[in-house]
């Protein structure tokens, strides 16, 4: 333990140190920090194109760093394979719904608890499609998952459901790699009202069950719900972090959001 640290201080889940990724001139992610502590809803906020995708993508292993270090589970995971980040607990929802449209809802699900085993997804849904239907556990806790997240239409191709339960299936795909760390990206795009008011309530009792999360997410409104901490990108860059309504009335935030609207309608 530090010595700066209290006893009963959270644990630090993630640590982020001078991250950078750089498209050749474009520095989307141009030397953050941040640090993600045990039960935690941090969230990522940010006008457009401010580098939060291009973060979550290289805490998940889509991108390499240019630089910089990601401090999870002991060790630095700059640069390893997503499945391999996906081994050590971290898993992901994405902002482009990425299921596999023509495979049912719990194929799709079942393909999550599979990063865990040497089989890699293409080589599941290629060859041992037939094997992975056999695969009673994967199955049965790919229905609790689908349970848990409100999904009851799991035998439906993922195609068919409406856009809102589909990221609920990611989410639920998610969960039965049983991460110690949720990144979801934007959960709430393209929900209702109604399917908005579900995820907050999702995403708090995945909380209060010792989940610890990170989200991007543009609706202040939902973050203003969940989050325990906000971190507030602009061209690459942390400007300003703490709570929620501190960071909404920080006057760096306000000139990094002019010009967009700021979807917010809490007091
Ligand atoms: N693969 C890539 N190649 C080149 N430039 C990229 C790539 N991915 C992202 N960028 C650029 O990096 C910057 C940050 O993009 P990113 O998608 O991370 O922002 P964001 O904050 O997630 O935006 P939004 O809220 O619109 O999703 C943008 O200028 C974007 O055009």
């Amino acid at each position: 333990m530090s010595t700066q640290e209290k006893p009963n201080a959270p644990n630090t889940v993630l640590e982020v140190k001078n991250l950078h990724k750089h498209f050749g001139g474009v520095k989307a992610v141009n030397g953050i920090d941040f640090v993600v502590k045990e039960g935690d809803v941090a969230v990522l906020i940010g006008p457009n194109g401010s580098g939060k995708t291009t973060a979550i993508n290289l805490l998940s292993g889509i991108y390499t760093p240019t630089d910089g270090e990601i401090v999870f589970a002991g060790g630095n995971i700059a640069g390893l394979k997503p499945s391999d980040i996906t081994k050590k607990g971290i898993a992901r929802t994405f902002q482009n719904i990425r299921l596999f449209p023509e495979l049912t809802v719990l194929e799709n699900v079942m393909i999550g608890s599979h990063t865990k085993g040497s089989v890699g997804i293409i080589g599941t849904l290629v060859g041992r499609r037939k094997g992975l239907m056999e695969d009673r556990t994967a199955a049965n806790k790919a229905l609790e998952a689908l349970r848990f997240v409100g999904i009851e239409r799991h035998q439906e191709q993922a195609k068919n459901l409406p856009y809102g339960q589909q990221r609920l299936v990611e989410i639920a795909r998610a969960l039965v790699s049983e991460p110690k760390l949720l990144l979801l990206d934007e959960p709430a795009a393209g929900m209702n009202a109604e399917e908005t008011v579900k995820l907050v309530k999702l995403i708090k009792k995945l909380n209060q069950m010792g989940l610890t999360i990170l989200l991007i997410e543009h609706d202040m409104s939902l973050v203003a719900e969940v989050a325990t901490r906000a971190y507030v990108m602009d061209f690459g860059r942390k400007i300003s972090e703490g709570d929620i309504q501190k960071v909404l009335n920080d006057p760096i935030v306000i000139q990094a959001y002019l010009g967009e609207e700021i979807e917010y309608d809490y007091a």
